[in-house]
């Protein structure tokens, strides 16, 4: 009998993933997946463990219980069996869930941490974000305007996170658990209005869905790997205008000056990172960009962690705030 449409489209989803150039190192060593027990990754564990026989592979399935919910344990557990039930070798990792940002956060770091951590050296850890996840990443980077990277998403493979399904919709990973036995879990999180995404989920996209009569979560995902090509090719472009105009005194300002906008702030942005100068706005860059494209012998503007930028002798400099060099 041929296998249900829904668990065919995972496992065409992941062998498309993991037989992408970007992908080579990974074809024959052991694949972890990231498994919460919930029905995107249960779905993808139950992929993996299929392709991994005609990729001659292995599949070790890594549950992270954070112990902040009551039953967490238990709930780690019943993944840890149905991950053996399909034939992957399992374990529960129990991390310590603390440091700023708030438990949402905190939990993250810690799962990633682990992960990164318990994975065999060469390994891909599988995650099973959906094109729905897609989606409310960037509707939610649009909202905020957090810049080009967060609008264009999550990479399908950013070593050593591979992420298989970003072109399978949520319910087809519900139907493939239902097609093939599982049990998934439904975490109370997922429902509760208190978190953002939740909101997004449960009540903008489905009212953008009815206004534009369909086809939002695709297209925002469409949206994302376009965005993603564009900002590749940027940053590439920044990257080489940077190397050029690096000198021993500063950054070379007639180096920069004629170059796209979208290709100096990058390059600003990459160079003040490298200077020590994080938490950028959009609005610093902006202002460090005047001095290269439109100097009028104006003062450079102050940076966060008590920075100032200027210019002096067509370079670019970054000093302590209250230093202050002739102009040139
Ligand atoms: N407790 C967990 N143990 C192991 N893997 C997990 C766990 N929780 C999440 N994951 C992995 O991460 C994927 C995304 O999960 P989820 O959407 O809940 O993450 P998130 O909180 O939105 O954070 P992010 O999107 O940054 O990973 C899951 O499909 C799964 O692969």
């Amino acid at each position: 009998m041929p296998p249900d449409p829904a668990v065919s489209a995972t496992r065409t989803a992941l062998r498309r993933v993991l037989s992408s150039p970007e992908a080579e190192s990974y074809r024959s060593v052991p694949w972890v997946v990231a498994c919460s027990g919930g029905a995107d990754s249960l779905a993808l564990a139950a992929a993996a463990a299929h392709e991994a026989r005609h990729f001659g592979t292995e599949v070790r399935g890594l549950v992270v219980d954070h112990g902040l919910q009551v039953g967490s344990a238990a709930v780690a557990e019943r993944a840890v069996e149905q991950l053996t039930a399909i034939g992957c070798s399992a374990q529960v990792l129990a991390v310590e869930v603390d440091g700023p940002g708030g438990p949402e956060a905190a939990a993250r770091r810690a799962r990633y941490a682990a992960l990164r951590a318990e994975r065999p050296a060469g390994s891909p850890v599988l995650l099973g974000h959906t094109l729905d996840d897609q989606a409310e990443t960037v509707l939610l980077g649009l909202g905020r305007g957090s810049g080009a990277r967060s609008i264009a998403g999550m990479p399908a493979v950013d070593p050593p996170w591979v992420r298989p399904l970003l072109g399978v919709r949520r319910e087809t990973t519900e139907a493939a658990c239902r097609a093939l036995g599982l049990d998934p879990w439904s975490d109370p999180h997922n429902v509760d209005p208190k978190f953002t995404r939740v909101r997004l989920r449960t009540e903008v996209l489905p009212l953008l869905e009815e206004v534009l009569q369909g086809g939002v979560a695709e297209s925002l995902a469409r949206t994302a790997r376009q965005l993603r090509d564009d900002a590749d090719a940027l940053d590439a472009a920044a990257a080489e205008v940077l190397r050029r105009a690096r000198t021993p005194e500063g950054l070379d300002v007639l180096a920069l000056r004629d170059f796209p906008a979208a290709v100096r702030r990058r390059a600003l942005r990459d160079w003040l990172f490298a200077e020590g100068v994080g938490e950028l706005s959009d609005a610093h860059l902006r202002a460090a960009d005047a001095l290269v494209a439109n100097w009028r012998g104006q003062g450079g503007p102050a940076l966060p962690g008590d920075f100032v930028l200027r210019r002096a002798h067509g370079r670019l400099r970054v000093e302590t705030a209250g230093r202050k060099p002739p102009n040139g």
